[in-house]
């Protein structure tokens, strides 16, 4: 299936880059769009638009005539409530809103772990975990979602909330459970962009680890079935980190570092990001 026209925000990121070309693969024409001055050689159907997600007609002029957006574009880590206003809260309204406005079917959405990272990881959440975000960054996620849910429930606007865990290397026993590759993220965005109906959903955005610690079985209709397995480098993280200390909240939570954050300082959870697409 072709479509004519998709959009992707966040395209000069991390995970945007990914998913470029399978997207300008679905389409006649891929609107890739950030806040970055350009993103380099274009696809083929590619065409690149610099928009700021915080300001409505930048958006708006994103979406003549799109079927989809996909929306990844976001500040990525937990910043003063005040940092993440414009680009994560204001942003998402203006996504599903310019969406509406330009008749387009559906919203792909970037969520996160970090919307339900409260939750501890003994409780192996599903889809419908009731929100608990560890942080600012994982409330504008519980509050996009919300913003999606409303949207389909009076407007009739799909959308499909991944709730990524860790797409990053993986370098410690977390992530032996949260790792999401870059092959599944783009079988879980292919998946999410393809299936005919979708109304409002939630799907978690792991890979097929043994020790994924969040369940998708309420999701199957979209699927989505991850194929790469963290446990491959379960016995040189394992001997590298040693023991931790199991009190702590950032091992016993779904959100992991997060958890402990203190919002009075937050700004200060900066995750090491190591991009090992050449390892995966
Ligand atoms: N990487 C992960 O493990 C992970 C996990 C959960 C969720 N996510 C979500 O996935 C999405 C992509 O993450 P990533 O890891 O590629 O991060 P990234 O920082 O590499 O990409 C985010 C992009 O958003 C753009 N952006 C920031 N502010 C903007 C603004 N005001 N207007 C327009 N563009 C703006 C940035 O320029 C950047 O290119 C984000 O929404 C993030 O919250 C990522
Ligand atoms: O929890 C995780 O591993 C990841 O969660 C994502 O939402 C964050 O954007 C990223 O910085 C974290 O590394």
């Amino acid at each position: 299936m072709k479509f004519k026209k998709l959009v992707l925000t966040g395209a000069a990121g991390r995970l945007g880059s990914y998913l470029r070309e399978p997207l300008a693969a679905m389409c006649e024409e891929l609107v890739s769009s950030d806040i970055a001055e350009d993103i380099g050689k274009l696809y083929d159907g590619e065409r690149y638009q610099k928009a700021d997600l915080a300001e409505y007609d930048q958006v708006a002029a994103l979406m003549e005539g799109a079927d989809m957006v996909v929306h990844f574009g976001a500040i990525v880590d937990e910043k003063p409530f005040m940092e993440l206003l414009g680009p994560n809260f204001v942003g998402s309204y203006n996504v599903w809103e310019a969406a509406y406005q330009a008749g387009a079917r559906r919203v792909v959405y970037a969520s996160s772990i970090h919307a339900v990272g409260m939750h501890k990881k003994s409780d192996f959440i599903g889809i419908d975990a009731p929100h608990k975000p560890d942080t600012f960054y994982g409330l504008a996620k519980c509050f996009t979602e919300d913003l999606g849910s409303m949207y389909w429930d009076k407007r009739q606007l799909e959308s499909v909330h991944l709730r990524i865990l860790s797409a990053a290397q993986v370098n410690n026993s977390r992530a032996l459970g949260s790792w999401l590759s870059y092959d599944d993220l783009i079988q879980l965005v292919t998946r999410a962009v393809d299936t005919p109906s979708v109304g409002f959903s939630v799907i978690y955005g792991v890979s097929n680890n043994d020790r994924a610690p969040v369940d998708n079985s309420k999701a199957s209709f979209l699927g989505y079935r991850p194929k790469d397995n963290a446990e491959q480098f379960a016995e040189k993280v394992l001997a590298e980190e040693g023991p931790v200390d199991i009190t702590d909240p950032g091992q016993m939570c779904h959100g992991g570092p997060f958890a402990k954050v203190d919002l009075g300082e937050s700004g200060i959870a900066q995750m090491t990001i190591v991009d090992d697409k050449k390892e995966t």
